[in-house]
């Protein structure tokens, strides 16, 4: 693979058709390969940034016994604190493997649209997320970035309707009121070697529509399945996220994006080996009831569906319930 691809959204956002066009077009062609690239000139302010970086990295600091107060209620609640030992990403793939060297804390939507009946909808997305009471202000910077990120996902998927030549509100029925989370992860300092086929987070692909990441600067470990079929690294990029295409977009495009297998692997000791590591991942979700269902112009003359039509909120349930430690 070439260098790690870098798209410039507020460019894109300001140019002329016929580059937009062009610049779209380069799109599809990474969506078609692996579906990673980093986006920059994305308008996030710093602070918005800083603020959620800094209060997720303070709350990872604290006692575990002050982590698990915020912790999910019961096995299989999708929000509030996960600790250590909880999920295993490679299950989602069928594989079974440790649990990954990771915890967690998750949050759902800011709200809960008004006629929302869906039981599940209302137990799962819509469950509230258990907020811990320290340190002050985790609330209001996370609910700023989840806000933020939610505004840049809309922009994004603009740029993968014209990406893949449809109006560019196509997808925006799909996600009037979408069912994404946000999740700050911290891979702890590895103190003792990790268990046969542990990983920081093992093989899997993501589920929704699009994931922004924010790895920590500097950082390592993040690795693509690339179309050769060789694990090769994924660098940060300063000022920019990373993001990548889930699950739910090859479906729609019938496979003409893929979902890229990616996973987080342990430090090599000898570069320092046992660094903590950050980041922060926002899932980009359709609402509840969107169905998704292969988008016409992606088939090719004589092509048929792979894929049966899914609701995108039961698809996320049940992939989530793969992985996680559910009760009995
Ligand atoms: O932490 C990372 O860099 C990636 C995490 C990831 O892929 C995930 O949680 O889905
Ligand atoms: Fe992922």
């Amino acid at each position: 693979m070439s260098a790690f691809p870098v798209f410039d959204l507020g460019r894109f956002e300001q140019a002329s058709a016929a580059e937009r066009r062009a610049m779209a077009a380069e799109v599809d062609r990474i969506c078609r390969s692996t579906g990673f690239l980093a986006i920059a000139n994305h308008g996030v302010p710093a602070e918005t940034i800083d603020g959620v970086w800094n209060k997720a990295h303070e709350f990872f600091d604290l006692a575990p016994a002050e982590k698990q107060k915020a912790r999910a209620p019961y096995p299989g609640y999708p929000y509030g604190y996960l600790g250590p030992e909880l999920e295993a990403l490679a299950k989602s793939r069928g594989v079974d493997t440790p649990p990954d060297l990771k915890e967690s804390f998750n949050g759902g939507p800011l709200g809960t649209p008004e006629g929302i009946q869906d039981k599940d909808a209302l137990s799962f997305c819509y469950a509230p997320t258990i907020w811990p009471a320290a340190p002050e202000g985790f609330a209001d910077a996370w609910k700023a970035y989840y806000a933020a990120m939610e505004d840049l996902a809309a922009r994004i998927m603009r740029l993968f309707a014209a990406a893949l030549e449809l109006p560019e509100d196509f997808f925006d029925r799909y996600i009037k009121t979408p069912i994404s989370a946000l999740r700050a992860l911290n891979y702890p300092e590895q103190t003792v070697p990790p268990r046969p086929g542990q990983l920081r987070a093992g093989a899997h692909s993501d589920y929704g529509s699009l994931t922004i990441l924010l790895p920590q600067e500097g950082s390592k470990g993040l690795e693509i399945i690339t179309p050769d079929g060789e694990w090769t690294p994924v660098p940060p990029v300063p000022g920019a996220f990373v993001i990548n295409i889930g699950d739910l977009m090859a479906r729609w495009t019938n496979d003409r994006w893929v979902s890229t297998v990616h996973r987080v692997v342990n430090p090599p000791a000898e570069e320092g080996g046992m660094a903590r590591r950050q980041s922060l991942a926002f899932f980009h979700q359709p609402d509840w009831d969107a169905e998704i269902a292969c988008i016409e112009p992606c088939l090719a003359p004589g092509e048929k569906p792979k894929y049966e039509p899914v609701l995108s909120g039961p698809y996320l349930m049940s992939k989530f319930r793969s992985t996680t430690k559910t009760a009995a």
